[in-house]
């Protein structure tokens, strides 16, 4: 069994819990009020920015051309993204919120894992974010009894398509590859640290729904 089927089955109370969060409620009903959407674009692309780095930081670490063409291409896959959204939703908002404490958590982890463990761990650590994603948006998706408009479908839109399945189908496959050849105690770690960031995933929903702030 591979490394990411055997691990999978670890984080599903965390899915679980994430799918049946209000805020992924919230999305599929349209009822998620637009300012709770708006901190949560805006953390994103605060977060979107440091995760980007922490992409090409693993390009960068990669010897397998293939494997660094990936997180490279991803890197720059997040640019675009981050650049739609500022075109798009953000200017017009113009949010000047300071970084979550959550969204500075997620992000410092993965930067953490990236510069001070070995690539298999990091990879495993940036893994969720593509994953949980990809599964969010297959649920999301499937749901038939949303409204006719809803107000957040090209966001929906998004994480549903081929392109990004392609996507998160590589980055499984290279993490797989990595956990093969690693030792007892680095697979520890790779599963501690996708377990430890799909908990952060479960946190940033959460912590834009509370539109969290700091609270000194
Ligand atoms: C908190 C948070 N987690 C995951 C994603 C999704 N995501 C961000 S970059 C990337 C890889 C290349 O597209 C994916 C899937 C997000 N937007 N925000």
């Amino acid at each position: 069994m591979d490394w990411y089927t055997q691990i999978r089955p670890k984080i599903q109370p965390i899915f679980d819990q994430i799918i049946a969060h209000p805020f992924i409620e919230g999305l599929l009903s349209g009822e998620l009020p637009m300012e709770v959407f708006y901190f949560y674009l805006h953390q994103d692309s605060l977060y979107l920015s440091e995760y980007r780095r922490t992409l090409a930081t693993i390009g960068s670490q990669c010897t397998d051309m293939e494997e660094s063409q990936f997180y490279l291409e991803a890197a720059n896959g997040v640019i675009l993204v981050e650049k739609a959204l500022h075109t798009t939703y953000l200017e017009k908002a113009r949010i000047e919120s300071p970084i979550s404490p959550t969204c500075e958590l997620y992000t410092s982890y993965l930067s953490k894992m990236v510069h001070t463990q070995s690539l298999a761990v990091g990879m495993a650590a940036v893994l969720p974010c593509f994953t949980i994603y990809k599964e969010v948006g297959d649920y999301i998706l499937a749901q038939k009894d949303g409204p006719e408009n809803n107000p957040f479908q090209d966001w929906i839109n998004t994480y549903g398509g081929e392109a990004f399945a392609e996507s998160v189908a590589q980055a499984v496959r290279i993490t797989n590859t990595h956990a093969q050849t690693a030792p007892e105690a680095e697979l520890a770690q790779m599963e501690a640290a996708f377990i430890k960031a799909s908990q952060l995933e479960w946190l940033f929903w959460d912590s834009a729904y509370r539109q969290e702030k700091w609270p000194v």
